[in-house]
């Protein structure tokens, strides 16, 4: 029994030893098996800290903090795309030629060193690298927007949140000012919110529009949810039903805080056939650099003082009210509210957290709201209590993603 089960265990080690060294031999059942490889890269997460020992561990979790700051000069340097533009191996010197930054090149060997020990590149032989799987995942436009926007804007107020909770004895306030991410940046009075801060500065807030266009976790979006955008083409009928102007005239979908309106663009792409005018709100110098088509306009507007557009038949947020504490969501959701018709629709695209057992992909965003505005990731009772609170009412939570339980809540005015 013994030496069966050293047996077994040699030959599995052995197995996943050359599928490491040796990627090209992963079975591609197993790349394209969503289940089966979701359930191996679980277990093996799971057995990290199972299996190490005390040194193990604090070798990797200390130093855990400088991985996204290298994965951040890696992208500045463009290691990551000159590697997978290159059809071979590239060596240090062709590296700090092609990083447009000349970089000194014994400083260069360390980072590409250190970078290749966490196989974001691959070392082929002595100062020569090629790219890996693990750094190609990060090079997207997306993905290294996502990299430098957590580096650049977020990174000070993780760092910060342990001494900004011990300034608060555990108990943060709920209000926009002083969060964690106001006291690590020493910011003035005017740039207290993070929001406020990217007014001035236009390549962090760069960075964050592009990866808010990426930053959702799986490949389903709300969209391919026909019992959605069912309910918003009645919607669209019955609120334009009688009115001056009819279908022509009408609104169909407002996105507030849409951003540079990536989700403006997608519905129109998924729902072409649906009359009436497609409305991006966020703020002025926000929506500045928004570049949209036709039949979607523009509309600044501080969701905090108002809601413009009145009888639309959907209102759209997506991972806007994560953002604000629940006196603010209130305050958000009452303008929308007062805005609404009886037939008009409120949809909240969200992660709808469970009562227990969250994904980290869940509590990490929530502790990163936290941190950045003192706000918050919701449970489904949460929600609920929250939309009660000021007359709406949920119709339905329709969930599309899993592992990060993100959800359309579908909410109306509550009857009277
Ligand atoms: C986390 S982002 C979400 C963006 C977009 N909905 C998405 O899912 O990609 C939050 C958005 O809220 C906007 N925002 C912040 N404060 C605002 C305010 N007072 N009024 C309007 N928009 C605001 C930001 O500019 C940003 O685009």
């Amino acid at each position: 029994m013994t030496v069966h089960k050293q047996v077994s265990l040699e030959s599995t080690v052995l197995l996943l030893e050359r599928l490491a060294t040796d990627p090209s031999a992963i079975p591609s059942e197993l790349r394209s098996d969503d289940q089966l490889r979701k359930r191996l890269l679980s277990v093996i997460q799971k057995l990290v800290p199972e299996l190490e020992t005390p040194v193990e561990t604090c070798q990797r979790v200390l130093y855990n903090a400088l991985e996204l700051p290298m994965a951040r000069v890696a992208i500045d340097l463009n290691v990551l795309n000159n590697l997978k533009e290159s059809s071979s191996p590239l060596t240090t010197e062709d590296l700090a030629n092609k990083s447009g930054k000349s970089p000194d090149q014994k400083l260069l060997a360390r980072i590409l060193r250190y970078l290749a020990s966490l196989s974001l590149i691959r070392e082929v032989d002595t100062g020569l690298w090629t790219a890996s799987h693990f750094g190609n995942n990060l090079s997207g436009k997306g993905q290294s927007a996502g990299v430098s926007h957590m580096v650049d804007n977020c990174f000070a107020a993780m760092v910060g949140l342990p001494a900004f909770l011990r300034r608060h004895n555990y108990d943060p306030p709920e209000t926009k000012d002083d969060t964690a991410f106001a006291q690590a940046n020493r910011v003035s009075d005017e740039e207290k919110t993070f929001f406020d801060w990217l007014k001035t500065r236009p390549d962090n807030a760069r960075d964050f529009n592009i990866f808010m266009g990426a930053h959702r976790t799986g490949t389903q979006t709300w969209l391919d949810l026909p019992e959605i955008t069912e309910e918003i083409k009645s919607s669209f009928k019955k609120v334009t039903a009688g009115r001056e102007g009819g279908e022509g005239k009408g609104v169909s979908f407002v996105d507030i805080g849409g951003n540079i309106g990536h989700q403006c663009k997608a519905f129109k792409q998924h729902i072409p056939d649906l009359k009436g005018t497609i409305i991006l709100e966020d703020l002025g110098e926000v929506i500045a650099n928004a570049d949209l088509e036709d039949g979607i306009e523009k509309v600044a507007v501080d969701f905090l003082r108002g809601q413009p557009v009145k009888g639309a038949a959907s209102y759209y947020f997506r991972s806007v009210l994560r953002n604000w504490s629940d006196p603010y969501s209130r305050i958000i959701l009452g303008h929308v509210r007062d805005a609404m018709d009886e037939e008009s629709l409120l949809l909240i695209d969200e992660l709808v957290l469970p009562d227990r057992g969250a994904h980290r992909y869940e509590t990490q965003l929530d502790l990163t709201m936290l941190a950045m505005l003192n706000a918050e990731a919701r449970t489904e009772t949460h929600w609920k209590q929250l939309l009660s609170g000021i007359g709406l009412e949920v119709k339905d939570i329709v969930y599309y993603e899993n592992d990060a339980r993100e959800a359309i809540i579908m909410a109306k005015k509550a009857s009277i």
